[in-house]
């Protein structure tokens, strides 16, 4: 049987490959990609690059067993499958930021831009604040910096991309990592080849120290 994996494409990809190479994959293809997409070196495995929001789409339609993705996409998307690990990597949080001069006690109807609408919509009714969401889809920094907004949700790792556009925290959300999710159909189909698979990751976590 072949497991077929949908891989996020970018920093998770880069942070993964030494991972899933150390469990024994070959992921020569992956490395040495140009435009390619599919790849097929191992011949246990087939991995497809995709954009983070879209692992989900293949996992939920069974085009894969296996989706490498985000917790903060996850969260967002409402997944409904089983996330059986957390890789370890791609580790970073979910903050509330803006400028110098915002006042979170402000009376008027906060504006708040983001990447993030449903994890922004969940945190700020779990204090009971009612906002307005903008949409944002990169750079969200900007944002409060032009007047777009008064404050942003978004993940930060460094703090580096906050602090150079002279943003500051004002509230902690959750943390995010890489998750390994598997669809609920090949959980009960190939229950001993993906228990194989992840006993191996984990090993691996281990060698590298993850
Ligand atoms: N600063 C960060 N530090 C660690 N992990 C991050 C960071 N930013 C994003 N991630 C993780 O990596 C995932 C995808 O990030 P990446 O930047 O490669 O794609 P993207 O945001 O879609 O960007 P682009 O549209 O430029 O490809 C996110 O869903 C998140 O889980
Ligand atoms: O705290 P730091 O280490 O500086 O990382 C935070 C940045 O990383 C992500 O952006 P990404 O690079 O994915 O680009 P984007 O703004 O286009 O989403 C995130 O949206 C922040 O902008």
């Amino acid at each position: 049987m072949t497991i077929k994996i949908a891989l996020t494409k970018g920093r998770v990809e880069q942070q993964v490959v030494p991972l899933l190479e150390a469990s024994g994959i070959d992921c020569s293809g992956v490395r040495n990609k140009g435009r390619r997409l599919i790849f097929n070196e191992d011949p246990n495995f087939q991995i497809i690059l995709v954009k983070g929001p879209d692992v989900l789409t293949y996992l939920n339609n069974s085009s894969v067993h296996i989706g490498i993705v985000g917790s903060d996409i996850l969260a967002e998307q409402n997944n409904p499958q089983y996330a059986m690990l957390d890789m370890g990597v791609g580790k970073c949080r979910f903050v509330l930021a803006s400028t110098r001069d915002f006042n979170p006690q402000q009376v008027r109807r906060k504006i708040i831009a983001t990447k993030y609408p449903n994890i922004t919509k969940r945190y700020f009714q779990s204090i009971g604040e009612d906002v307005e969401i903008i949409k944002i889809e990169g750079s969200v920094e900007l944002a409060p910096l032009i007047g777009l907004a008064d404050a942003i949700v978004d993940i930060t790792e460094t703090g580096t991309t906050l602090k150079e556009n002279d943003l500051h925290v004002y509230a902690e959300l959750q943390p995010v990592s890489t998750k390994l999710v598997v669809n609920r159909l090949a959980v009960k189909q190939y229950r001993p080849e993906i228990k194989t698979f992840i006993n191996k990751l984990q090993e691996a976590q281990k060698n590298l120290g993850v």
